[in-house]
């Protein structure tokens, strides 16, 4: 469990995180997303004790990093593929975290071979490819069988194989019980890995959310109803307070509602429907949305 109570991190008289409280749950992918600056690596090099926060508090099983007694078998994270010693081989870094930590040798070898570079480990970490090193990172991150696991970017430059791997490896992290927190810029991939989602801009809070609800809440997730009584649908579903746009002669969009309210009351007004579709928004496009105003480095969006 990560709990955040008023986060705050000032770097002079800049705001990179403003002000975050929540509760991160066991057993769950919970994705970070926010745009470039929004404060995601601030976040959680604080959770991590890198960073002091300038008020506020961020715990890890109730407690903040530094009172942690055994911070590796609590808390996992991969932050930085890149910072590993480049003249050491993947083994000896890991061997030299486990033995640092009190942790048994045999658990390098169990999680190189988790994470599938038992045959690479000799190699010099200086010259691993950056799938690699991102293998080696969580490793690391794994070694302590920790109950919370963050990482940051993890898919950033792995192949399509690399990504389903991080993708199956996180649900079963989560699926073991364990708190999984993961930042990501890559919404289709996050789509298919987070249950949870909370998104960021501008240091501040926009969502804290099952991904099911902020798709939902996406105006582009609607009902659409192909009916020979359009006009007279689009006046009941108005009447009862649903958002509708009339598309050509026959068919409607409806938002803020869904299939069965739509269904019911077509029912009830005796209209023949000859469609009755969900239309759901894709994760990037509820991004977008939700977004939209934070955005501080970025072109001009295209309009679609
Ligand atoms: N050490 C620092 N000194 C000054 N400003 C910093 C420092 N670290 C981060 N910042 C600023 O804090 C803000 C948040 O940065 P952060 O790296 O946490 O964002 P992010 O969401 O991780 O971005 P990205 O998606 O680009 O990785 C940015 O405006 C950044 O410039």
């Amino acid at each position: 469990m990560i709990s955040l109570r008023g986060l705050s991190k000032r770097y002079g008289d800049r705001t990179a995180v403003d002000d975050l409280s929540l509760e991160l749950r066991p057993g769950t992918v919970t994705g970070f997303l926010g745009p470039n600056g929004a404060g995601k690596s601030t976040t959680m090099r604080m959770i991590l004790g890198l960073d002091r926060p300038t008020a506020g508090v961020a715990l890890v099983g109730g407690l903040p990093y530094h009172e942690i007694r055994d911070p590796l078998r609590t808390v996992g994270a991969l932050l930085d593929a890149r910072a590993v010693h480049p003249g050491r081989s993947g083994r000896a870094h890991l061997l030299a975290l486990a033995r640092s930590n009190g942790i048994a040798r045999s658990r390098v070898e169990e999680v190189l071979e988790t994470v599938g570079m038992a045959g690479a480990a000799g190699r010099r970490a200086g010259a691993l490819s950056l799938g690699m090193s991102q293998r080696l990172g969580i490793a690391a991150a794994l070694l302590g069988d920790p109950e919370v696991l963050m990482f940051d970017e993890p898919v950033n430059g792995l192949d399509p194989d690399g990504v389903r791997w991080i993708r199956h490896l996180m649900r079963s992290l989560a699926d073991e019980g364990r708190t999984v927190f993961v930042s990501s810029h890559l919404m289709s991939e996050m789509q298919l890995t987070a249950d949870h989602l909370v998104v960021i801009g501008r240091g501040r809070l926009i969502m804290d959310a099952p991904l099911a609800e902020v798709i939902a809440r996406s105006s582009l997730t609607a009902v659409v109803v192909r009916s020979p009584h359009a006009g007279d649908l689009s006046v009941r579903l108005s009447a009862a307070g649903i958002t509708v746009e009339r598309r050509g002669e026959n068919e409607l969009v409806a938002t803020g509602t869904g299939l069965e309210q739509v269904g019911d009351l077509a029912h009830e007004a005796g209209i023949r429907l000859h469609e009755l579709s969900a239309r759901e928004a894709s994760l990037e496009q509820a991004y977008e949305e939700l977004t939209a105003g934070s955005v501080e480095y970025g072109a001009p969006r295209a309009r679609v």
